[in-house]
């Protein structure tokens, strides 16, 4: 029987599904394999590839089910077919809301789990799918241990006044406050930083996460100190189909003039707004990027003057601006994006070097830039297993 060492991690976010697996015996995860569980197509699908990227697994169901459960058996049945019955150990999660309860990673316990569910409405498009996989998972291997890692956590230290809303006190009492979210993702950044340049660990530094879910994390000696999204993902940047920081007088028209129901409302604030809202085309920065309507380009040149207006916000908690990194799908791979944020913010002595950022090198600024600017690719999966194999090794567990 195979060495029970392994840990299969879930990173459920509003467009995608991605999975590692990793081996935990060392002092750092190892990599096994990775992939990607599409539930949204018609047909679910699950690919499996190597730490290289060549594919190693694929397959695709005929039909969709409600909460994606076939697909967690497809990616159990592979990892034991190819890994070894008995490999894995233990499911970490990216668990998107984790209220003011949590901290740092915990074991899942019916306790816990029905915690995290009640959060629903402050995450509504994500607390559902990052939960759903627990209960699948948990039902088609109840010994499994399944540890919760929180995009919030990252952010738990925040203070007033960048976690304190203008609204009477007493809701502070109750929990509304700036949570913030893409804590794994910002924690990993933190962590890179101090490797490629430690010199700039200590810089003011602001983390630009733009992927289909987008907000901005001021770092300051390696800790969140202020960032775009708040109570809920829906503040902050423009998104996918998000509409970030908004008038709250738009909402009560909507209630008031429109009639929206609360239901509808939120409907349009998650799912119709963002790039998908303002271009009336796709929520996807790349078709965007290569549509040539006029529409798309509005879109896309407002998500860039928000992105750039709200890292001057950041700044301003900061202090000053040192060093900017751009990660996320977006960040990583939109050099457009990153040029036209880059241009707003010459006035802060921001300078982007075209050659470098074309190539998406790690580093992108030119020499005269006041500014340390670079692209970071995220690894959420990475600090998931980190996380994971804290957890098991404190024996942590239910
Ligand atoms: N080569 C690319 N050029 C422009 N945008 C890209 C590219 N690759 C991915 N993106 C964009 O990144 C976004 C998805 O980011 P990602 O971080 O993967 O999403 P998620 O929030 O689901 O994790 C999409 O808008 C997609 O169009
Ligand atoms: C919190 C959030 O917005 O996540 P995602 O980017 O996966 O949508
Ligand atoms: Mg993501």
């Amino acid at each position: 029987m195979a060495a029970s060492n392994a840990v299969l991690v879930l990173n459920a976010g509003s467009s995608s599904i991605k999975f590692g697996l990793f081996e935990i015996s060392g002092s750092e995860p190892a990599l096994l394999c990775k992939g990607l569980l599409d539930e949204h197509e018609a047909k679910p699908r699950l690919v499996a590839k190597s730490p290289s990227g060549e594919t190693l697994f694929e397959t695709q169901r005929e039909t969709s089910d409600a909460d994606g459960g076939h697909l967690f058996a497809d990616v159990l049945g592979f990892i034991e077919d190819r890994f070894g019955q008995g490999r894995l150990h233990a499911v970490g999660h990216r668990i998107v809301h984790g209220g003011p309860d949590y901290s740092g990673p915990i074991a899942l316990t019916d306790d816990v789990y029905a915690k995290l569910e009640a959060l629903t409405p402050l995450a509504p498009l994500h607390q559902p799918r990052c939960l759903a996989p627990v209960r699948a998972i948990g039902a088609l291997r109840p010994a499994l241990t399944q540890i919760a890692c929180f995009d919030t956590a990252f952010h738990h230290g925040l203070t007033p006044p960048a976690s304190r809303f203008a609204i009477p006190r007493r809701y502070e009492a109750q929990g509304l406050r700036r949570y913030g979210f893409h804590g794994l993702s910002f924690e990993y950044i933190a962590g890179r930083l101090a490797v490629i340049a430690p010199e700039l660990a200590a810089r003011r530094t602001v983390i630009a996460h733009l992927g289909n879910g987008a907000s901005l994390c001021a770092l300051r000696d390696g800790r969140s100190v202020d960032t775009t999204m708040g109570l809920t993902p829906l503040d902050g940047l423009v998104m996918g189909t998000r509409c970030g920081t908004i008038d709250p007088g738009v909402l009560l028209y909507m209630l008031q003039q429109e009639t929206m129901t609360v239901e509808d409302l939120q409907h349009l604030l998650y799912h119709e707004s963002g790039l998908l809202g303002v271009s009336g085309i796709s929520a996807d920065m790349r078709t965007l990027l290569t549509s040539g309507e006029a529409s798309a380009r509005e879109a896309v040149d407002l998500f860039a003057f928000r992105a750039a207006q709200e890292v001057t916000v950041m700044a301003n908690t900061l202090e000053g601006l040192e060093c900017l990194v751009f990660t996320g799908g977006i960040g990583e791979h939109a050099k457009q994006i990153r040029s036209a944020i880059g241009e707003r913010l010459a006035w802060l002595g921001v300078r982007i070097d075209a050659a470098a950022n074309d190539a998406a090198r790690e580093r992108i600024n030119a020499d005269d830039s006041a500014v340390d600017v670079l692209v970071i690719p995220t690894n959420e999966e990475l600090t998931i297993a980190r996380h994971c194999a804290a957890v098991l090794q404190r024996g942590c567990l239910p």
